[in-house]
């Protein structure tokens, strides 16, 4: 049988580290909405960006099981850390335990609480930022978080596309869709913000702050 699109690009990647894979593998055994997990593709991309802008300070919204955050953190400088606010308390221990025993784990700091709440009160300035929280307050976040990201520092925010509703907000209008729109005409209207969108799984928006 011919091999999809999808087989041949994770076939000619760099493979998924094994700790990932097993993170991938725990989070479709053992929780709901596991398709939130950024998983191989959508992983190497994030740890490749990372390297290339080789942060010090890395913040994430958003941690879900934690596949994110280890991606990101696999591009920090030596001295480096990573910030990740989860509103879930429930992942809480797994967390803690996942980032004990993971590579890069140890320079992972993990807030559990609101991410609007506590990115404005984490007194550091951000190389690198992951939006993947709450879709109906991607703007807020941006808005919270931009005083407080370098000049020249870039953020990442993820489903930016939401499956394509974004296109149509006539027919697709609940609050994430809209939310969403919201925030992609947003971030275009800045013009102190460069912006490019990429079409990859649910739409991944890079923006640089100039
Ligand atoms: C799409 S998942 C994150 C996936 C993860 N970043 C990854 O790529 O593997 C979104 C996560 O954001 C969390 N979340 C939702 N609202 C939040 C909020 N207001 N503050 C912090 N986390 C929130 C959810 O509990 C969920 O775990």
């Amino acid at each position: 049988m011919a091999e999809t699109l999808d087989d041949y690009i994770l076939s000619h990647i760099s493979p998924e580290p094994d700790h990932l894979r097993r993170l991938y593998r725990r989070t479709h055994l053992r929780h709901l909405y596991p398709r939130m997990c950024s998983g191989h593709l959508q992983g190497r991309l994030l740890a490749m960006i990372s390297a290339m802008v080789g942060p010090r300070r890395i913040l994430e919204l958003g941690a879900y099981t934690g596949y994110s955050a280890l991606c990101l953190a696999e591009g920090l400088k030596p001295d480096g850390q990573l910030h990740t606010i989860e509103i879930d308390d429930e992942m809480e221990e797994e967390l803690t335990e996942l980032f004990e025993s993971a590579p890069d784990g140890e320079r992972i700091t993990l807030h559990i609480g609101d991410a609007e709440e506590i990115a404005g009160k984490i007194d550091e300035t951000w190389d690198l930022i992951y939006i993947d929280a709450n879709k109906r307050r991607y703007t807020e976040y941006l808005d919270a978080v931009l005083p407080r990201l370098r000049q020249g520092g870039f953020i990442i925010a993820d489903n930016t596309l939401w499956d394509g509703k974004v296109t149509d907000t006539e027919t697709n209008h609940d609050a994430q869709t809209v939310a969403l729109d919201r925030f992609n005409s947003y971030v275009a209207s800045r013009e102190d913000l460069e912006t490019v969108i990429l079409p990859l799984r649910d739409g991944l928006t890079l923006i640089r702050k100039k």
